[in-house]
């Protein structure tokens, strides 16, 4: 039986050597990345067509200013295209939802299966905890190598908080790095406070504030292996997807 090709665009980051690793324990092929100051060992491809040309899905975990483009060349290549960069912009992402149209894509900004299960928990705690009654506020904190504020899985979090009170993020609106005189808390916003420091792989708490109880959903990880495997089994699952745009959840199978 042949090998599905698995290729990885930003094969020397962080979680790009961890794809490496997980493509080879998931039994796949690594066709090889893309890497603008080279990387040891593997193929490097000079463009993200030539990526495609030689992989059957590829994975993407780079910087948002470069997945666009990367989500573009699956539309041209025709082949499924898993995208793990947060921090897109809403125009970046509308440009994923036009390649989407052509090809399976899977994009999540955490790939780790019990974020994913959170995700679905969090519309649940929501639709029952009105925003009149329970403030919602975000809280995640980062190793200082990260570039991009709030992190995806906060906003993720918080688009689960609005879907669960039926409506968009956009709608419900947020409140981002409060500083200086901000005038009491509205109703409705989600708040969303970001820290960077030291090597913390990834810790998100979502906390609904009542006037006489609080509950709090925390999801922390510690390896983020956790990220790579996920993503391998996405690009696996896409391989046999019609085209679209889907969510971990799906991948999952979660409501
Ligand atoms: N969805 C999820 O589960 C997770 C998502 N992430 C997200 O994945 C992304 C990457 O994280 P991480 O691996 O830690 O970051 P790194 O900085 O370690 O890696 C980023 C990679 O992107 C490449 N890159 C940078 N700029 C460009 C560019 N202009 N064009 C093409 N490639 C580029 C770099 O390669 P080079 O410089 O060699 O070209 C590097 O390989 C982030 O957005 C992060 O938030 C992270 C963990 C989990
Ligand atoms: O940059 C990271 O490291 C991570 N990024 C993702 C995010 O922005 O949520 C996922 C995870 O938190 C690690």
């Amino acid at each position: 039986m042949t090998k599905l090709r698995i290729g990885i665009a930003g094969i020397s980051g962080r979680m790009g050597q961890l794809l490496v690793e997980e493509i080879a324990a998931a039994g796949a092929e690594l066709s090889g990345g893309t890497a603008r100051r080279g990387a040891a060992g593997v193929t490097v491809f000079p463009d993200a067509d030539a990526l495609f040309a030689a992989s059957d899905v590829v994975i993407d975990f780079t910087i948002a200013a470069a997945a666009e483009g990367h989500a573009a060349a699956a539309a041209r290549a025709g082949k499924p295209f898993i995208l793990g960069t947060s921090g897109l912009s809403p125009a970046q992402e509308a440009a994923v939802e036009v390649a989407a149209r052509s090809v399976p894509l899977v994009y999540s900004s955490n790939f780790a299966p019990a974020a994913t299960v959170l995700f679905a928990l969090i519309e649940k705690f929501s639709a029952a905890l009105p925003p009149e009654q329970f403030d919602a506020e975000i809280v995640e904190m980062h190793h200082r190598q990260k570039v991009d504020a709030p992190s995806g899985t906060a906003v993720m979090m918080g688009q689960a908080v609005a879907r669960g009170r039926g409506k968009t993020l956009a709608e419900v609106g947020m409140e981002s790095g409060r500083d200086g005189h901000t005038g009491p808390r509205a109703t409705g916003p989600i708040g969303f406070a970001a820290l960077r420091g030291g090597q913390v792989v990834g810790e998100h708490t979502l906390l609904f504030a009542g006037r006489s109880e609080h509950v709090s959903l925390t999801h922390r990880s510690f390896d983020r292996r956790v990220y790579a495997t996920g993503a391998v089994q996405a690009a696996v699952w896409a391989a046999r997807q019609q085209p679209g745009l889907y969510s971990m959840r799906q991948v999952m199978g979660i409501a």
